[in-house]
Parts: structure tokens; C-alpha cells; sequence
């Protein structure tokens, strides 16, 4: 394996976060998301999953516990540029009226001072992130415009462009085809060639033996973690999932050993 990129590792310990709501998301979650793998993070609807990133990215604060990356306390990391995140697609306003181009130079902000004025290393980098997810052509459509997997395409597109190190995306595969599926997995097996860290949130368990390298077990809490060849059993997954009846998760073993 290719290692340009320095090690950095989410570290997660003891992490509890409560909503304004009184609502408790998360309790005593530990986990470490290694780097230079794709780490997939599954989990029931409600589980946690998205209060997972926003606590990594340092979008809400813990009630309890600390997130390290590469070291780094989140709100150091994220000063280096290194998390870049892809969102779930619910958590955009698709009516704002933004060129693709503009969303993927949005990944370059936090490189520019306050006028925000793109330099000629800006516009290259992202040019050759919309190259490499295949996006070039849709450049000046308005980001409302585009399909489900177009969309995930051009954010994913921002975070190349900001050459996130520690890549998180939640549900990336939510209303894509199989075809933009396979070009996002490729993409991210390049990446995680390259050395970056990155965790993927998906309800496709079918497609995790597939490219996650580990999985994290996820309801409330880390019920479980590490390769996903040890991690992702049949035991594991109706701890994690409770009601889900016994027979769709046959179902599901069944696909995996058909596509693998
Ligand atoms: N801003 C918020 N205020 C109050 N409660 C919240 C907030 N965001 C999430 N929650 C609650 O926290 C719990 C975890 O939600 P979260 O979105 O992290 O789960 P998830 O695993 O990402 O779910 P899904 O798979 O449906 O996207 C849920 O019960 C949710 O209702």
C-alpha cells in the first residue's frame, strides 16, 4: 500500500452526545477509524450514525468524552483541513442557486482569506477533482439540477477539492445506481490506496464485504468493531439491528455470498 499521506486516525473515547431535546444519541461510544482503510459504519435508522460525523467534523459538541484525529484534538484537525465531509443528501438545500463548479470550489475556502478569491492552483484543483469523478461536463449546471448520483458525485468532488485527508460520507450510496455505486467504491479504494481514512455510513449491508476494509457496529453505542470479517457476522448484526426479523437477514448473507 501506498503511504503519502501521514497516519491520521479517528480516535473516538467514551464519546456521549445529548440532544437540546434531552434526547442521548450516543453514550460511551469508543472506536478507532484506522488510517489508509475504509471503515464501513452500519447501524439501525435512529442508531447514531449521523451524530457520529457531526461530533468527528466538530459540528456539535460531545456532552462527554474526546475525538482525536491524527493526535489532534477535532477543532485543531479540522484548522489543517483535514476532514473533508459528504453529506447525507437530505441535509442540503438543493434550491440554493449554486453551480456545480461553485460547490467543489466551496472545498477550497478554507484556503483562501475572507474575499475568497480563487488563485489558479484553486481552479486547477478543482477541475481535476470534477475529472475524477467523472463531473466535468455537468460544471456550470446548478447543483438542483442534477440526479441523486450526481450530486453525491460533486461533493464528493468538494472534498477532493479540498484534499481532505480523513474523508467521511454519510450514505453515499442512498439513490444511486449500480453504476455510480461501483464508480463511488472504486474512487474511495483509490483513495484508501493513497492513504487517506475514510468511513462510510451505509444501509447497503450487502455491498460492506464488498470494499470495507472494517466495520463499526452502531446503536446508541459501538457494539462492535474491526475487520469486517470478524465484525460483520450474523450474531453482530441482530445485536445491532434487534427487531429486524431473522429472515431478512438471511436474505442478506445470501446476496453477500452471491456477489462475492
Ligand atoms: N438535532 C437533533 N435534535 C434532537 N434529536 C436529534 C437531533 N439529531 C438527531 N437526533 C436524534 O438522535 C438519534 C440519532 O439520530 P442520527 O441522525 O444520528 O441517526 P442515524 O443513525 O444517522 O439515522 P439514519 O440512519 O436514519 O440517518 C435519533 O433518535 C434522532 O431522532
Amino acid at each position: 500500500m501506498q503511504t503519502t499521506l501521514p497516519r491520521l486516525d479517528i480516535t473516538v473515547d467514551n464519546l456521549s452526545v445529548v440532544y437540546s431535546n434531552a434526547k442521548l444519541a450516543l453514550y460511551s461510544a469508543h472506536c478507532t477509524v484506522e488510517s489508509g482503510t475504509i471503515t464501513g459504519l452500519v447501524g439501525p435508522n435512529g442508531g447514531g450514525k449521523s451524530t457520529l460525523f457531526n461530533a468527528i467534523m466538530g459540528f456539535l459538541q460531545p456532552s462527554q468524552g474526546r475525538i482525536h484525529i491524527g493526535g489532534m484534538p477535532v477543532q485543531k484537525a479540522q484548522k489543517q483541513q483535514w476532514m473533508a465531509y459528504v453529506p447525507q443528501s437530505d441535509a442540503v438545500d438543493w434550491n440554493f442557486p449554486v453551480s456545480v463548479f461553485d460547490v467543489v470550489m466551496m472545498g477550497r475556502y478554507g484556503y483562501m482569506n475572507l474575499m475568497r478569491i480563487p488563485g489558479p492552483r484553486d481552479r486547477r484543483l478543482v477541475m481535476e477533482s470534477l475529472e475524477r469523478v467523472g463531473m466535468s461536463e455537468f460544471r456550470h449546471h446548478q447543483i438542483g439540477e442534477l440526479s441523486g448520483g450526481q450530486k453525491k458525485r460533486a461533493f464528493l468532488a468538494r472534498a477532493l477539492a479540498q484534499e481532505g485527508k480523513v474523508i467521511l460520507l454519510d450514505e453515499p450510496f442512498t439513490g444511486v445506481d449500480v453504476k455510480t455505486e461501483k464508480r463511488i467504491v472504486d474512487l474511495l479504494m483509490q483513495l484508501r490506496d493513497e492513504g487517506h481514512t475514510i468511513l462510510v455510513s451505509t444501509h447497503d449491508l450487502a455491498s460492506i464485504s464488498t470494499f470495507c476494509d472494517r466495520t463499526i457496529l452502531l446503536n446508541r453505542t459501538i457494539l462492535a468493531s474491526g475487520t469486517t470479517q470478524e465484525t460483520f457476522t450474523q450474531d453482530n448484526l441482530e445485536m445491532t439491528f434487534g427487531g429486524l426479523p431473522v429472515y431478512s437477514l438471511n436474505q442478506m448473507f445470501q446476496k453477500v455470498e452471491v456477489e462475492s
